[in-house]
């Protein structure tokens, strides 16, 4: 394996082209005269999130400029022309779709110009007509709405599209396309994440596998939160009037303030469209008690009655109206009803664990991908036999026997790999934030038959977690990390202490690909905003404050496998799961 770069960190990204280039040397890199504000009208540019929707597009934009071989001056003097050239904003033009952005948008261009429009519901290779929306100067490119496909891409069949508002409604942006081709730009996102974001040299980047794809690619959603606005004209201060008509009940596109009324979701559940259906019926007759907008809660809950033969036919249960969705198999009959109280408990079965939470709380939203994707983390929690660490290191005759679930929520992971742990004598401990997501994560344990010597939870700030497994109660040598953080990743503090702790395997599951491209760049070079960290004290006989001694000693990872999984088909979204080996020897 080709040694570790030991580059000035930051957590930025990788930066491709020159765009952000030429930011740092204090250059513009559009000058697009006419269509510039004067400085001093202009609001101060925000640095976008990490991981956020504007700097995915922007790394995209940014290669896509690059890989024109755009240089500083040649920017420079295409824009001097392009002044002149940019179309109106309101203005109808056509563009040809280059590639996909990763945000799921298109990256194209209209004819004679390198100038990039991004649009939305495009596929590589359509013609489309479009609406120009915004400039967005500083970052190299303009903003479109699609209006009309004008030639399709040989990879575009909109009799695929299941769903009357799609193009309208902002919630999917795929389903023009087959599924497998879905798959594949969804591999190249993990692609693009990896080389964009992770600060890795490509020989430290294993080739990214195939995206697993859900079992169900629409009816699978098993929440939706659509919401309707305040009357119109309705102030803060003042008199409220109540609605004086049923408003527009559904979600908000990315370009508009105004709701789009949303009747039906084909990439929801049965049980999510009924619910969704009964929740328009009730609008519909109490409009006029609502003074304000509101968002209403749409979660599946099951509940599940076993069968003692295949043909054993199951009443209602008591409590279960009797419309519900009913879902037979040889053993156990399903009642999926929709839950709108935020506060109610939801109940969710993967294979025969099962799990509840608040409704209102996080679980992972597509059901029928939980048992493949439960059993890939099974498959892959513990080092293949093969993967036997160098003869000698302190960990050769070492088994994992200890699972650290950071980010645990209600459990989904110590729960369902436990049994793997507790076999060889070990134990399962989850963190996370969310009191209430702790106490339904004992709760689940309990309804899995699991002890609390077998799997335990403590409700704290992830980084709490090194206090409850460090000083020897867990040999990091038999331990494995897995971290599912929310979309902004983990924070320096958490990787700091993660890498000192130097557990012997980490399972990085993330449901954004390019913060974890971030953090697993860091656990690989071993370096946290710059410092090298290294070993547990009692190893390296008092190193470990990284620095110099650091370096001799530094912590790092291997990435044994990257692969997406398909949470959320029809959209753009990915998720990730990255394995990665503590570095020995
Ligand atoms: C993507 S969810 C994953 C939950 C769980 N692994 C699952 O799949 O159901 C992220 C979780 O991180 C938790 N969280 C957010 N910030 C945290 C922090 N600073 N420390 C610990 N947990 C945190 C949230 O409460 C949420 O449950």
């Amino acid at each position: 394996m080709a040694d570790v770069p030991s580059t000035t960190e930051t957590l930025k990204p990788s930066q491709p082209s020159g765009i952000n280039r030429q930011k740092q040397q204090g250059k513009r890199p559009f000058q697009h005269g006419s269509h510039r504000k004067p400085a001093k009208h202009r609001k101060k540019q925000k640095a976008p999130q990490e991981g956020s929707h504007e700097e995915v597009l922007l790394a995209d934009v940014q290669a896509l400029l690059a890989s024109q071989k755009i240089g500083d001056e040649a920017v420079a003097g295409t824009l001097e022309n392009e002044a002149v050239a940019l179309p109106d904003v309101g203005s109808e033009i056509e563009v040809e779709v280059v590639e996909l952005s990763s945000t799921g948008e298109g990256l194209a261009k209209q004819k004679g110009s390198d100038h990039i429009y991004v649009v939305p519901f495009a596929v590589p290779g359509d013609t489309l007509k479009v609406k120009v929306y915004r400039h967005n100067l500083d970052e190299g490119y303009t903003a479109a709405d699609f209006i009309s496909v004008v030639k399709p891409s040989e990879m575009r069949d909109d009799s695929r599209i299941q769903c009357p508002y799609f193009a309208k409604c902002s919630g999917c942006q795929f389903q023009m396309l087959d599924y497998a081709q879905q798959l594949k730009f969804k591999r190249d996102i993990v692609v693009k994440a990896y080389r964009n974001f992770s600060q890795l040299p490509p020989e430290l980047v294993p080739e990214i596998l195939d995206t697993i794809g859900s079992p169900l690619q629409y009816g699978y959603r098993t929440k939706l939160t659509p919401h309707f606005d305040a009357p119109p004209n309705n102030r803060r201060r003042g008199p409220q009037k109540p609605h004086e008509k049923m408003p527009p009940f559904g979600f908000t596109p990315k370009t508009s303030r105004q709701v789009l009324d949303i009747e039906d979701c084909p990439i929801a559940t049965d049980a999510v469209r009924k619910g969704l259906a009964d929740e328009r019926f009730r609008l519909a007759l109490e409009y006029g008690k609502y003074t304000k907008g509101a968002t209403i809660l749409l979660r599946e809950s099951t509940k599940r009655i076993p069968k003692s033969s295949p043909s054993e036919v199951v009443p209602v249960p008591r409590g279960i109206p009797p419309d519900a969705i009913r879902v037979e198999t040889d053993t156990h009959v399903d009642f999926k009803t929709c839950i709108t109280d935020n506060n109610a408990t939801s109940t969710e079965y993967i294979d025969s664990f099962v799990f509840t939470n608040p409704a209102g709380s996080f679980f992972q939203n597509n059901n029928s991908i939980l048992p493949p994707f439960t059993a890939y983390i099974r498959e892959h929690i513990l080092p293949p036999a093969s993967n036997t660490p160098a003869a000698g290191s302190a960990s050769s005759n070492k088994l994992i026997r200890n699972l650290i679930d950071a980010y645990s929520g209600s459990g989904l992971f110590t729960i369902t790999q436990s049994s793997l742990f507790s076999s060889s004598g070990g134990q399962s401990i989850g963190i996370d934030i969310a009191e209430q997501s702790i106490a339904y994560a004992r709760r689940n344990a309990s309804l899995n038959g699991l002890r609390e010597d077998q799997c335990r939870f403590v409700a704290a700030d992830a980084p709490e977690l090194f206090k409850s497994v460090g000083g020897g109660a867990y040999d990091p040598d038999e331990t494995v990390v897995v971290l599912d953080p929310p979309r902004k990743g983990c924070d320096a503090s958490f990787l700091r202490q993660l890498l000192q702790f130097a557990p012997r395997r980490v399972v990085y599951v993330s449901c954004n690909v390019h913060t974890q491209a971030r953090d697993v760049g860091m656990l690989v070079r071993g370096q946290i905003d710059g410092a090298l960290l290294g070993k547990r004290e009692e190893e390296v006989g008092g190193a470990g404050k990284g620095g110099e001694e650091g370096e001799k000693k530094r912590v790092r990872y291997a990435i044994e496998s990257i692969r997406g999984f398909d949470f959320f088909p029809q959209t753009a979204h990915v998720e990730g799961v990255a394995v990665l080996n503590r570095v020995d020897g």
